[in-house]
């Protein structure tokens, strides 16, 4: 599974929007049929979204669903596998057994209707999700990722969204941590909802990348272009990979497995990481 950088929130009950932004340049758009839906728009949005996914589109299309709290999930699955969406988002994921639960679901309805597995992300976004997120990542095989909800979490946890990531560093480096042991990829960070506020979504985008997380969940198409230029390697970094595994590579052929590069130690976590960056490289 590629690991996908930007991931483009657009209400699904918004058809303009939604055609518009296949051409936004995001990595995946993900139609909405839960928070920024009213509940009164559920079933128009249902049907507007279904509309959407037979539309030619060059980016992936996944489906937030409503939660499994709500009677909207069930149908709300049901269109996302028959109409095609690249895959679904479960808000509020809070433990294994939903994620089981869901798994098991989707299993049945794909053997039926001769579909291949569509891919899951448990949007994380409570105290309760942070803290058995390992359990949530290791549920089910097509569990290819956790992405994080900061408004819910923040909520749940009684403090604010400062925008900071002070009182999400912690939840941050938790998913991080579990989904490098459950050995799926790196999780998704959450919006950042001050669509205005260019300095500031940078700064949140370099956090979020330096505690190991990848992508972003985007609420504006203004957020795109920053999000995709953070999460690839940029030139500096793609010259420094270069220098790293010549000087490395030709110390590994002299039989040395240490070697200095520019006044710091290079050993073989240093030259995976080059190699990595590289890898990312022909992969974009
Ligand atoms: C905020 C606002 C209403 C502002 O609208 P405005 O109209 O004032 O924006 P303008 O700047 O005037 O738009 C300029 C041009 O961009 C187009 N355009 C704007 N937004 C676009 C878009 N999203 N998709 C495509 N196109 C778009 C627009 O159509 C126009 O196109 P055009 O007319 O052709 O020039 C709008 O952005 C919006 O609805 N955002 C998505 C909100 C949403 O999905 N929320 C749920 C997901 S988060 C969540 O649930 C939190 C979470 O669950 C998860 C977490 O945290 O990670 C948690 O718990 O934490
Ligand atoms: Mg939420």
């Amino acid at each position: 599974m590629f690991a996908y950088k930007s991931f483009l929130f657009t209400p699904g009950n918004n058809a303009k929007r939604m055609e518009k932004a296949l051409s936004a340049g995001a990595d995946v758009l993900i139609f909405d049929l839960e928070d920024a839906v009213a509940i009164s728009e559920k079933a128009n949005a249902r049907n507007t979204i279904t509309g959407c996914l037979e539309l030619p589109r060059s980016c992936k299309v996944y489906v937030r669903i409503n939660g499994l709290e709500t009677n909207f999930w069930h149908d709300d699955l049901i269109m996302a596998v028959q109409h095609g969406a690249d895959g679904v988002m479960l808000p509020k994921a809070e433990d294994d057994e939903q994620i089981k639960f869901i798994d098991k679901f989707l299993t049945e309805l794909e053997s039926k209707q001769g579909k291949s597995p569509i891919d899951l992300i448990p949007l994380v976004e409570s105290a309760r999700g942070v803290i058995l997120a390992f359990n949530i990542a290791c549920a089910a095989k097509r569990v290819s990722r956790l992405a994080f909800g900061a408004l819910d979490y923040t909520m749940d946890i009684e403090t604010s969204f400062s925008g900071e990531g002070t009182e999400i560093f912690y939840a941050r480096s938790h998913l991080v941590n579990a989904s490098r042991a459950a050995g799926i990829l790196p999780p998704v960070d959450t919006v950042f909802p001050g669509i205005k506020d260019q300095d500031g979504f940078e700064r949140d985008l370099l956090i979020a990348k330096q505690l190991g997380m990848f992508g972003k969940l985007l609420i504006h198409p203004n957020q795109i272009e920053a999000t995709n230029r953070v999460f690839s390697p940029s030139e500096e970094e793609i010259e420094w990979a270069r220098r790293i595994l010549a000087a490395f590579e030709a110390a590994e052929a002299a039989g040395q497995g240490v070697v200095q590069v520019d006044g710091k130690m290079v050993d073989y976590p240093v030259a995976d990481r080059a190699r990595r960056i590289l890898s990312q490289v022909d992969r974009n």
